[in-house]
């Protein structure tokens, strides 16, 4: 296993008295992409924006290989590149000026600005743009030249906040290859959102954060393991049943092997018999519960199998869903 590159110790923070950030822990390895996942107000921002100094903490620590991260000391934040929520470009600039004006800031100069630029252009897929300002850019384009200019002084450490909120398909698909490639050379990466299936495809580390703490801070296998059932079938049978034939219905379901939990979940506007969730303990097992079905005389109007994934997850951690 690779040595750890940041390590977030015990961060608190609160506003007014209302506490955002409640003691969050994690560490990130070299190389390893960490989502940070958690609904709207779960203190992500203000997790990523005490980790990269630009917000103090009330207490605990962020240290970067060991160096502590203290405010007005500019050695660690230089291993870290922001992507912020907010986009920062100046619109009356080109791309390419644009880059030039953050590399600058960031003590590039000369042939070696004039290369990081390219490469960063080129990463993010914008290098036929280079001279257009982003005034003329999509949303989603506006996003890639703001992740070009986090990677100019190519840190360590990029992290992200919810880069793709507001972008179209196509930009969207760029910024995951661009984060892709990324990973790919070793860089390390945050990625906050609230869209887990984005998060599923980037994170090999996830950490779950609601009301300011940690609820889970694993890899996404470990958090399936968490979960009681691994698919769910979703039955809904031709004509209603009486009370106690459904009463026997559902404990012979519960006594199937692969069945780790069964409801009742009522009919669908009135049409037809009711729906039955079964939880499986894989997809194989729909098969066999599809076919004690019908030998118990059971007609079905409709059936469907759906794989559980980490939206069940928080689901299953919280009693709530991600985006309410
Ligand atoms: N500057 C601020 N002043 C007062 N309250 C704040 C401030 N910034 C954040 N908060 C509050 O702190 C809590 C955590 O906010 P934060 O932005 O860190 O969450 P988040 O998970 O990033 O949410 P989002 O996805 O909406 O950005 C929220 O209740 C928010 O209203």
């Amino acid at each position: 296993m690779t040595s750890v590159l940041l390590s977030v110790n015990q961060l608190s923070k609160s506003y007014g008295g209302r506490l955002a950030v409640d003691g969050v822990n994690f560490q990130v390895r070299h190389g390893q992409t960490v989502g940070l996942i958690g609904p709207n107000g779960a203190g992500k921002s203000s997790t990523v924006s005490m980790i990269c100094g630009l917000l103090r903490s009330d207490s605990g620590s962020v240290e970067l290989e060991g160096e502590a991260m203290a405010q007005g000391q500019t050695g660690a934040k230089l291993k870290i590149g922001l992507v912020p929520q907010d986009l920062a470009l100046y619109e009356d600039l080109s791309a390419l000026e644009n880059l030039k004006l953050f590399g600058a800031l960031y003590g590039l100069k000369g042939a070696l600005l004039k290369e990081r630029c390219a490469q960063a252009l080129d990463m993010v897929r914008l290098a036929d743009r280079a001279a257009d300002k982003p005034s003329t850019f999509s949303g989603g384009m506006k996003r890639r030249l703001n992740i070009a200019a986090a990677l100019l002084h190519e840190p360590k450490l990029l992290i992200l906040d919810e880069p793709t909120v507001g972008v179209d398909p196509q930009s969207r698909n760029a910024i995951f290859d661009t984060l892709e490639a990324l990973k790919a050379k070793g860089m390390a990466l945050i990625y906050t959102s609230h869209y887990m299936e984005e998060v599923e495809r980037l994170a090999d580390h996830i950490v779950i954060i609601d009301h300011g703490k940690v609820l889970a801070d694993e890899s996404p296998a470990d958090l399936y393991r968490r979960l009681p059932a691994q698919a769910a079938l979703r039955a809904e049978l031709a004509q209603p049943l009486a009370a106690e034939r459904m009463a026997e219905l559902l404990a012979g379901l519960r006594s199937l092997p692969g069945v780790s939990a069964v409801r009742e979940l009522g009919s669908q506007a009135g049409e037809g018999g009711p729906v039955l969730e079964i939880g499986l303990a894989a997809t194989a097992h729909a098969a066999s519960v599809l076919a004690w079905l019908n030998a118990q005389g059971c007609a079905l109007q409709h059936f469907a199998t759906a794989k559980t994934n980490l939206e069940d997850i928080f689901l299953n951690l919280t009693g709530r869903s991600l985006r309410d």
